[in-house]
């Protein structure tokens, strides 16, 4: 099947990342650790860009830049510069925003994704170093706001934008590059994406090859799908109409399901970019096969190891690869069980309970998990009671076997199957009766007393059996 793409959309991301693992910021040593903190009280006289004070810049993040660049299959530039890029918006406090221009630390790389019709080669078109304003309330809605206020805090938080080509054609097609892309950031431990405002996106739409829209600072990958959605429809809508579409910047209110205009898009001259003349031009040649060396095994990669050393389903190794903590826990469970049976438990039931729930995975004891399996395994408890004896584990966080033992879960002994199975055939004359005759389903009748009797808590070819021997068979 050909994705024929009717309307010839074309999406293409800009996506913010705060690279808020590497503990300082971009230019001082102020706390990336802000989130909890009160407004305007993790900054220095250089976050607030205040006279007389000069940048200077944190390794960690362009090391951590590097990294980003060599998981995104692209050419690190051996040499870089900031730029300075100047607007005026009151939470930029020196007028200007340093990021880098046509020398980018990251250029022309790629990311395979699941698209419309198989597998989609997103290409990257640059990736390059910036910092983040502070950042800014307003009172009621953006465009109808009375007053706004600042957090300083934010400013000078060293980012990366990560910019792709206009390659996915549908919102699904930028919702999956998101889910990518957030996981490989993850598994390079650059960025914890739990945070606040840790990745924002930016969609860029246009359709029948006419003039892109940006729709800016979407800040969940639902949204993002939604904001897209609705920018494509309207576009087309205005098509139809005959209405000439301009290059601009909307908002996506999220509460409404619109996107609004904010400004007609500025171009790059209205930036007025000139070479940051505090900050020297940057050499990492000499960096790159250092942290070539030490990169993390990543999601593609895990998940076709996962396949060929544990003999599990490449549908299960992706979905226990999509987070790197549910990889490490299939894989601590897989060490004392049986792999087949680990990737079951861990991909279709721990994970859909974690994500009903909304819990991270760390909430989960692989040694609670083993031990469910293990009673499953030896028939302790039912496949059912296994299911009961997780949900528990994650609601009331009590240890598998009081969980049993509370709830009455284990499975009922021979004797009393061997007494239910007696019961059950001197209730079903007509039943065993068919059977001997050679009526094979009638036997399942039979058993399905016995079951009944035992209210769940037997094994269904355990009494089977039982129910054949008392038969004589
Ligand atoms: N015809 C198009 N339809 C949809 N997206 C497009 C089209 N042409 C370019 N794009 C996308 O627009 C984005 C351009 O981003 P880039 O950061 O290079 O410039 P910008 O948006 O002008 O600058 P800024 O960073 O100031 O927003 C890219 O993601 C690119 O894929
Ligand atoms: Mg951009
Ligand atoms: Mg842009």
């Amino acid at each position: 099947m050909v994705y024929e793409n009717p309307d010839q959309v074309m999406i293409g991301l800009e996506v913010h990342v705060q690279l808020n693992k590497a503990n300082t910021k971009m230019f001082c040593g102020c706390t990336t650790n802000y989130t909890d903190e009160e407004a305007n009280t993790c900054l220095c006289a250089g976050c607030l860009a205040l006279p007389g004070t000069t940048p200077v810049l944190n390794e960690k993040s362009v090391e951590y830049a590097i990294k980003i660049g060599l998981a995104l299959n692209a050419e690190i530039s051996e040499e870089t510069d900031f730029y300075m890029k100047n607007y005026f918006y009151p939470d930029l406090g020196n007028g200007y925003q340093v990021t880098q221009f046509d020398k980018p630390i990251v250029k022309n790389g790629h990311v395979v994704i699941e698209g419309e019709d198989g597998e989609l080669t997103v290409r990257i078109r640059r990736a390059h170093m910036e910092d983040d304003p502070g950042k800014m309330a307003h009172f009621g809605t953006i465009e109808k706001s009375t007053g706004s206020i600042i957090d300083f805090n934010r400013s000078g938080m060293p980012l990366v934008e990560i910019v792709t080509e206009p390659d996915m054609r549908t919102a699904k097609e930028a919702r999956r590059f998101l889910d990518k892309l957030r996981s490989i950031l993850e598994y390079l431990d650059v960025f914890d994406g739990s945070r606040e405002g840790a990745l924002k996106a930016d969609a860029n739409v246009s359709v029948y090859h006419g003039t892109r829209v940006e729709v800016k600072n979407i800040s969940s990958h639902k949204a993002v799908e939604k904001a897209i959605n609705y920018e494509i429809m309207r576009q087309k809508d205005a098509v139809r109409k005959g209405k000439k579409l301009v290059q601009e910047t909307r908002h996506y209110d999220e509460a409404r399901n619109v996107t609004i205009s904010l400004r007609v898009k500025e171009t790059a001259d209205d930036y007025r970019y000139f070479p940051d003349f505090d900050l020297v031009p940057l050499y990492v040649g000499d960096k790159i096969e250092g942290i070539r060396a030490k990169m993390p095994e990543l999601p593609d990669a895990k998940r076709e190891r996962f396949v060929a050393q544990y003999g599990i389903s490449d549908a299960h190794a992706k979905s226990l690869t999509s987070e790197k903590a549910f990889a490490d826990l299939f894989e601590r469970v897989a060490q004392k069980v049986d792999p087949k049976v680990a990737a079951s438990w861990v991909a279709d039931i721990v994970k859909g309970e974690l994500n009903y729930r909304d819990m991270p995975v760390t909430t989960c004891d692989p040694d609670d998990i083993i031990c469910v399996i293990d009673m499953v395994c030896c028939k302790k408890i039912s496949d059912e009671g296994g299911v009961t004896v997780v949900r528990a584990l994650l609601d009331e966080g009590k240890k598998p076997e009081q969980i049993i033992a509370e709830k009455g879960l284990s499975m009922v002994g021979g004797d009393f199957l061997e007494k239910a199975a007696k019961e059950a055939i001197a209730e079903s004359p007509e039943a065993v009766a068919d059977y001997r005759a050679g009526t094979e389903k009638a036997l399942n009748f039979i058993v399905g007393k016995v079951m009944q009797k035992a209210k769940g808590k037997a094994d269904a070819r355990q009494a089977r059996e039982m129910v054949l021997k008392e038969l004589g068979k």
